[in-house]
């Protein structure tokens, strides 16, 4: 399914914090959302969402998102929070089995359907030994898996993950990095994600979007947009960016 915003305007306590964004995602690709810190990113994605009044368009699939009542958008698109509240002393598996939710019937309860999907993330995250675990019991990467979990098993056609691999380490970042790949080349899923490394953003994603000032600085393939003079007028930071085995671009930072 497509993504496609608009003239995005997004103001937050009076302040203006996206102007003018326009951006197209096509179905089935992966566009990563990067941009230094309170560059309006996790505000994209919440908007995109319908959780916050906005000016501009915005349409999944063709259909205009507003138009849509939450449980239609539910079940087209799933989130994975940054920084989720996590209720003290749910299970795992109860938590996961929340991503269930757009499907169970007002006043119904989850089917034998709806725990096995559950049951089955759990064990492409590795987490099926953690199912039992209350939430508040788990460390920082686990937590973030099980967050993922949540929004993978709504099913959805569209994934909005921010910063899903910040907690994690490069084991897990390769393990939810290609998961996520693998779902979206087998199932066409449509990916939007910000992140931080700007490197495994290269190498995931087809397109990238660069954020800052809640403007669109640059947009393109990575090695379009993730190039030394963009890094330094935007982050501030001195990179060297060297193309990789595959082509995509490499960053590590220059010591003086
Ligand atoms: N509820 C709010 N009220 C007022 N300002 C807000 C609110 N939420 C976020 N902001 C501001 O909006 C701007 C964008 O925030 P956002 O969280 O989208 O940035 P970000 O690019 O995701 O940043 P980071 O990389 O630090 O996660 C920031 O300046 C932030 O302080």
């Amino acid at each position: 399914m497509t993504v496609a915003v608009r003239d995005l305007d997004v103001s937050l306590g009076g302040r203006p914090v996206l102007k003018g964004v326009s951006l197209k995602v096509a179905a089935g690709s992966w566009t990563a959302v990067i941009g230094p810190n309170g560059a309006g990113k996790s505000t994209l994605l919440r908007a995109v969402l319908g959780l916050l009044p906005c000016a501009g368009e915005i349409a999944v699939a063709g259909a205009d998102l507003a138009a849509m009542k939450p449980r239609q958008r539910a079940r087209l698109m799933a989130y994975a929070p940054q920084s989720p509240n996590l209720p003290v002393g749910m299970t795992v598996f109860d938590y996961t089995l929340l991503g269930r939710s757009p499907y169970i019937p007002h006043l119904g309860r989850e089917s034998a359907h709806d725990r096995a999907i559950a049951r089955e993330v759990l064990d492409r995250l590795d987490l099926a030994g953690l199912a039992d675990r209350p939430l508040d019991h788990l460390s920082g990467g686990e937590r973030q898996r099980v967050v993922l979990a949540r929004a993978l098993a709504q099913q959805t056609s569209v994934l909005l993950l921010d910063e899903p691999t910040t907690a994690l380490d490069i084991g897990h970042q390769q393990q939810v990095m290609e998961l996520i790949d693998q779902l979206r080349l087998s199932d066409g899923l449509t990916v939007v994600t910000t992140i931080h490394d700007l490197t495994l953003a290269g190498q995931y994603a087809d397109d990238l979007v660069l954020l800052s000032g809640g403007r669109v600085a640059a947009a393109g393939t990575p090695g379009e947009v993730l190039t030394r003079a963009a890094i330094q007028e935007h982050f501030g930071a001195r990179v060297h960016v060297l193309p990789g085995p595959d082509g995509r671009p490499l960053l590590s930072l220059e010591r003086r």
